[in-house]
Order: C-alpha cells, then structure tokens, then sequence
C-alpha cells in the first residue's frame, strides 16, 4: 500500500504546482489492508482539504490505484489522521472527562446531521494553548495572503474592511460578515485576515474553522459527551474565523451551540470574521436568531472580477508558477472566463499543463487549443434548467420530476445524473445546485455526484447515457 501512495504522491507532484501539492494532497494520509478490493483510506485533516480533494483530485487518484493495482479500488475519503501523523492535524475532542457541561449539552444533533464518519472514533481535541499554540493549530494557509490577493472594483471594499479588522481586532467591524459567489476569493480573505494577525501579534490565540469542520466538532463532543472542552475551545479565541458558514444550514444543534460561541465571544470582545456564499438574509436553513447577529457588524461583498481584476489575477497565478504570461493570452482567458477565479486558475494550469505536455511555448493559439472545451462549454451557457431540460426529454420523465421528492428509481437516478452534469458544466457550487433542484440540501448533490462518478466505470449504459447528454449540452 505504502508503494503505491508513494507512487501516486509522485505523480501529483509532477502534475500539480508545488504550492497546490503541498496544501492538497500532502497533508493525506492512506490507509488500506494488502488486498485493494477490499477498500482504501484517504485521510484528510479538515473538511476543508477533504472537499477540495475530493472536488478535484479524488477521480485521478482512483484512477491511479486501477492502473497500478489492475483492478477497480474504491477509496472511502474521510476526516481524520489515520495512524500516521498529519501535517495539520483536525481538532479532536477528548473522552468524556466528567458532567457533560449543562442540560442543552443532552441533546443529540438530529440523525440527518451525523456524518458518515460520524460513528468513528475520533483523537483529542486540545485546548489551544498560548504557549503551544502554533501556526499549524490555527489551521490558516500561508498560501493566502495580503500580498498575493489582487485587488479590483469587485474585492476593493472587501479588502479594505479585511485589513482594518486585520489591524485592530475586536475592536470596529464586528463581526465582519464577507459573502459572495464560489470561487471569489472568500477564502483566500478570511486566510490573509489570520494571516496579517498573526503576524503582527503573535500572541493573538487564532482559530480558522471551515462550517462542516465546525459540525463535525459538535458532533463529536455529542459523541464523546465533551461539549466542556468543545465550548471552552471555542470560546477561549482571540479571533474566530469561521469560512462557510451556509453549510451549517439545517444543522440545528450546531446552530445552537454556534449562537453561544458568538455571544461568548461578542461579549469578551473577540473579533469574529464569517465567510458565506450569500448576504445573511438570504441564506437558508439558518435560524434568525443567528441571521439577525451576522448584520451586527460590517458586511462586505466581493463580486465577480471585472476584466482588468481577471488579467491581473492570471498574471500574479502565473507568475507565482515561475511563467510570464503573455498580455494577449491573459485577455483570451479572461474575456472568456468571467465569473469565478477558480475557474481563471483551472483554465491557466490546462494552458501551462499543455504546454509542458506538448512541449510548446505559450502563445495564443496554443492557449485557444489548450482551452477549447472549456471555452467552448461556457460560450454556449450551458446552465441548470437546460440541463434538467434536456435530461427530462432524454430519460421521458416530466422536468417537475427532478424538483419533485419522488424517489423511485425511473426518477431518482435521472436526478442524479441532471446533478452530475449540473457540476460538471457549470459553475455552481453544491448548495446552488441542490436549490435548483427543489431546494435540496447540498449533502444530497454531493452523494448524488459521488453515485454518478461510481457508477460510471461500472455501468455500460449509464457510460452511454452520459456521453450523449454530455455531446447535446456542449453541441
Ligand atoms: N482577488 C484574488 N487575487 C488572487 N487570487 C484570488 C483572488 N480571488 C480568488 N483568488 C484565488 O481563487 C481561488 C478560489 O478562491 P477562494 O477559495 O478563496 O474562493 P471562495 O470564494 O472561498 O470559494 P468557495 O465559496 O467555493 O469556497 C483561490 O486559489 C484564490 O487564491
């Protein structure tokens, strides 16, 4: 097993920029028995890392494992540091050290909230410590910074208000609420926030959460009935920097335990910072209660970039992976990329990848070879309601079918295969996606993406049944 991570580390390394190897794929752990079939482990430290893996590098590690193993493998990815230690360890809440901290502490999150992982066991949760607390206990990425965040029209305000509470925490935009589309760069702001504390105030006891990794640390103190420890963790942060909050949608109890973080904290003067994909009032599945403190403070919006932010963002990605990138190249991407950085930095590593694949110097006809599909794909616009259109018409069912609850097989799987191209083809995040399809919750989407991805090496028809849909979208 040992050699074939070391194998596949090798080839992320050489297909991946270093920065992306070493904040992805090397913080993993895998575990398995000898024989493959019976299944392998991924483990990753935080829900942040696992939902970045398995958006983006999940297929081609299993697709190594079938070429080095001659066989189907299925990895189950999970949060945790399997028997090996971990560059960045999750946070971990300890046994049962006594009373459970209060009569709230009782109840269970609901059953729908546990995670698959939910059941096993997890390592200790640490109370951070002013003298031990080191950078890697604040899980921030260095990667994310003041320096390399390009600023335009659209991320202005933002960071302007970034710094400001970077500079004086605790103390004027309280909490400071950052919403905006996928791939905008809310996460690279939060980071360059903790980041610039850090580094001007050592001291400051600083504490990055992703919103599921958040849950996943309620869960567990339900499990191992040590919501003491989990409430005085959370509570004892100078600066609380909480990235996605949207995902604790429909998660009660950790709702409620983070509404008691907040005032906690709120009252002791902490600085909290709050990423989420829309403005407060918009966000569903969230109680008022938590809603109406989010308007508290300051809350800032970063829109999509304009051209000139596209151009400049390319040149500074590029130039990061040692390439100068021609004016005219950066133009073709961004005039045809508009809505999302993710997608500026996929489209610029295809370029750099085929030109290292061809051994070809970058220029502007190589780029539109490089990028055809992509570009073409986003020309045509491809959106939601034409794919459950065009799904509706291909499996006969009626398009009110995909929104409906109905979960007969005949219209079950077709839904999973309209949310499978829906991320695919466009660029809409999995809680965008579960709302155009009758407000589903994102969990859904994903399990629906992860089926379809499954089934897909197995199931001759089903292979088929996507080739066409996919030829009729992208014309
Ligand atoms: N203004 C910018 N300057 C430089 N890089 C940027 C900028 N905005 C976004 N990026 C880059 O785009 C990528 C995606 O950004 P990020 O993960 O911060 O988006 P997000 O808004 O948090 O997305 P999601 O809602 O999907 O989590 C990151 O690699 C980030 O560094």
């Amino acid at each position: 097993m040992s050699e074939f991570w070391s194998n596949c580390l090798s080839r992320l390394e050489q297909e991946l920029p270093a920065q992306q190897f070493n904040t992805w794929i090397k913080p993993l752990r895998l575990e398995g028995s000898a024989n493959p079939e019976e299944g392998l482990r991924l483990f990753a430290p935080n829900g942040f890392i696992l939902k970045w893996v398995r958006d983006r590098y999940l297929s081609r590690i299993e697709e190594f494992g079938r070429e080095f193993f001659n066989t189907e493998i299925s990895i189950d990815l999970t949060i945790g540091q399997g028997s090996t230690p971990v560059a960045r360890p999750a946070p971990v809440v300890p046994p049962l050290s006594g009373s459970n901290g209060g009569g709230s502490d009782a109840v269970a999150p609901g059953a729908s909230e546990l995670p698959a992982s939910a059941s096993r066991p997890a390592a200790a949760l640490k109370m951070p410590s002013r003298e031990k607390t080191g950078y890697e206990k604040t899980r921030l990425n260095a990667a994310f910074t003041f320096d390399n965040l390009v600023v335009g029209k659209a991320n202005d305000l933002a960071r302007a208000a970034a710094m400001r509470v970077a500079e004086n925490p605790g103390s004027d935009y309280n909490p400071l609420f950052i919403y905006g589309g996928a791939g905008l760069g809310k996460t690279h702001l939060i980071h360059a926030i903790g980041n610039r504390i850090l580094a001007d105030r050592p001291d400051k006891v600083l504490r990055y959460v992703h919103a599921e990794d958040y849950y996943q640390d309620v869960v567990r103190a339900y499990q191992q009935k040590s919501f003491d420890v989990f409430k005085r963790y959370y509570r004892s942060v100078d600066v609380l920097l909480i990235d996605d909050v949207q995902f604790l949608n429909g998660k009660n109890r950790t709702q409620e335990e983070f509404f008691y973080a907040f005032n906690a904290l709120m009252e002791a003067k902490k600085q909290i910072i709050i990423t989420c994909d829309t403005y407060p009032k918009d966000i569903t599945g969230l109680e008022d209660r938590l809603i109406t403190r989010f308007d508290w403070g300051l809350t800032v919006q970063i829109e999509p970039p304009e051209m000139e932010m596209r151009v400049a963002i390319l040149e500074k990605k590029a130039e990061a992976e040692g390439v100068r990138l021609d004016k005219e190249v950066a133009f073709f991407i961004a005039k045809h990329l508009k809505s999302n950085v993710r997608e500026l930095e996929g489209a610029l590593k295809k370029v750099l990848a085929y030109s290292q694949f061809h051994g070809r110097a970058i220029g502007l006809d190589m780029a539109k070879e490089a990028l055809k599909d992509v570009i073409g794909a986003y020309n045509r616009q491809i959106t939601v309601e034409n794919i459950q259109k065009t799904v509706a018409e291909y499996y006969k069912i009626k398009v009110a079918d995909l929104y409906s609850k109905k979960r007969t097989r005949i219209i079950a799987r077709p839904r999973q295969v309209a949310m499978w191209l829906a991320k695919d083809l466009t660029p809409h995040s999995y809680p965008a996606i579960g709302d155009a399809f009758g407000g589903r919750d994102h969990t859904t989407v994903l399990h629906a993406v992860r089926t379809i991805e499954d089934l897909k090496m197995k199931d001759n028809q089903l292979n088929h049944d996507l080739h066409v849909l996919l030829q009729v979208l992208k014309g």
